[in-house]
C-alpha cells in the first residue's frame, strides 16, 4: 500500500475527510491501533492536520490513517468541566480572522479583547474585520478610525468592509489568500454574506447543516475547513464564535495583552497583577495615556473572571 500525506478538510468523529496533494477528497478512518498522543481530549485529530495515510480502496478513495504530522498550533474547547478532557476544534492555523460590526449588533471592545486573548494564548495571529461600514455615521466612522489606530499599534491589522457595497471585499479576500484561517464573529455579524462575496460557489449556511453525524453523540460541533481558492482555506464552524479562555490562569492573562507583556518588567514587584499594586508600570502607562483604557478594562473584567461574551 502507498503512503500518502493529506490534510483533514473535515471529521464527524468516525471518519474524516482528507484532501490529497492533488486535490482529492478521500474518506479516512482510523488505523485500529491509533494512540492519541500528548493533548487531553476526547477527539485524536482535527480540522488542519496533516496526517499520513494508506489507500484502501483506490475507487471508493477510502483510506485509512496511521499517522499525524507535528502541530504547528491547535485551539482547543476546554470542558466546562476542569478535569475532563477537552475537545480539540482545530489545528496548524496561520491565523484567525475575527469579523466584528460597530453596529447590527454591536460587537464589544470586551469580546474582541477577550478573543485576542485566547489567540495569543495558542499563538495564533488574528485579524480584525470591521464589517457593515456602509451603515455607520460619521461619528461612528471616526471611532472605527480610532480604533484602528489602537489595534494596529498592537500589530493587530484590521480590514473596513461592506459586505452590501463590496468595500474592502478584496481586501478581506488578500487576507485569507495562500492560508488557513478560522473565521470567527458574533451571529449576524455577515459573516456567510462576505464569504460569499469572495466565494459565491460556497453556500456556507448549507454546509454547516452537514454535521448531522455528530448527533446525539456529543453536543459539540465539528468544525470543518473549505477551500475557496487554490490553496485558501477557511476554517468555520458555528460552535467556534469565540475562543475559550478557560485554560488560562490569572498570572498568566496579562502576557497576552502585548502592551502589559511589555511593560511588565518595569512594574515594582516581579509578580505584578497590576492591579492595586503600588509602582505598577502598567496602570501607570493607562494614566498616561500610553495603554488604552478599553484595554486595561477588558484586562481587569478578566482578571475578575468577567466573561465578556456580550
Ligand atoms: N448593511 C449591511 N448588511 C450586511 C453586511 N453584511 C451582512 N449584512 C446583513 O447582515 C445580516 C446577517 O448576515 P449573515 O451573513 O447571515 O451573518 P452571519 O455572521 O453569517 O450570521 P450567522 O449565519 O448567524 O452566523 C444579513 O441580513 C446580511 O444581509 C454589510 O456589510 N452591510
Ligand atoms: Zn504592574
Amino acid at each position: 500500500m502507498s503512503q500518502n500525506i493529506g490534510l483533514v478538510m473535515r471529521s464527524t468523529g468516525s471518519w474524516y475527510d482528507v484532501r490529497s496533494n492533488e486535490g482529492t477528497i478521500m474518506q479516512c478512518r482510523l488505523k485500529g491501533k491509533f494512540k492519541i498522543k500528548g493533548l487531553k481530549v476526547t477527539n485524536p485529530i482535527a480540522v488542519g492536520d496533516r496526517v499520513v495515510y494508506e489507500m484502501e480502496d483506490e475507487v471508493r478513495n477510502a483510506g485509512i490513517i496511521s499517522d499525524i504530522l507535528p502541530r504547528e498550533n491547535y485551539i482547543i474547547r476546554q470542558s466546562v468541566h476542569k478535569t475532563a478532557h477537552g475537545h480539540l476544534l482545530a489545528t496548524n492555523l496561520d491565523q484567525a480572522v475575527l469579523i466584528a460590526t460597530l453596529d447590527f449588533p454591536r460587537t464589544s471592545l470586551g469580546f474582541i479583547d477577550r478573543f485576542l486573548v485566547a489567540a495569543e494564548s495558542f499563538r495564533i495571529p488574528t485579524v480584525l474585520i470591521f464589517n457593515k461600514l456602509d451603515l455607520l455615521n460619521d461619528e461612528q466612522i471616526s471611532y472605527q478610525h480610532e480604533l484602528t489606530e489602537l489595534y494596529e499599534s498592537l500589530n493587530y491589522k484590521c480590514i473596513f468592509t461592506s459586505a452590501i457595497d463590496g468595500t474592502g471585499v478584496q481586501d478581506f479576500f488578500n487576507i485569507l489568500k495562500g492560508k488557513v484561517s478560522l473565521l470567527s464573529g458574533h451571529s449576524g455579524v455577515g459573516k456567510s454574506t462576505l464569504v460569499n462575496a469572495i466565494a459565491p460557489d460556497l453556500d456556507l449556511r448549507t454546509s454547516q447543516v452537514s454535521t448531522f453525524a455528530n448527533k446525539g453523540v456529543h453536543t459539540t460541533t465539528f468544525a470543518e475547513m473549505f477551500e475557496i481558492a487554490h490553496e485558501t482555506f477557511i476554517i468555520d464552524s458555528p460552535g467556534i464564535k469565540e475562543l475559550g479562555l478557560a485554560d488560562i490562569e490569572k498570572e498568566e492573562i496579562g502576557h497576552y495583552f502585548p502592551e502589559i507583556l511589555e511593560l511588565m518588567n518595569e512594574c515594582r514587584f516581579h509578580n505584578c497583577l497590576h492591579l492595586d499594586e503600588p509602582n505598577c508600570a502598567v496602570k501607570e502607562a493607562v494614566m498616561e495615556g500610553k495603554i488604552a483604557q478599553s484595554r486595561y478594562f477588558s484586562y481587569l473584567s478578566m482578571m475578575d473572571g468577567g466573561d465578556n461574551r456580550k
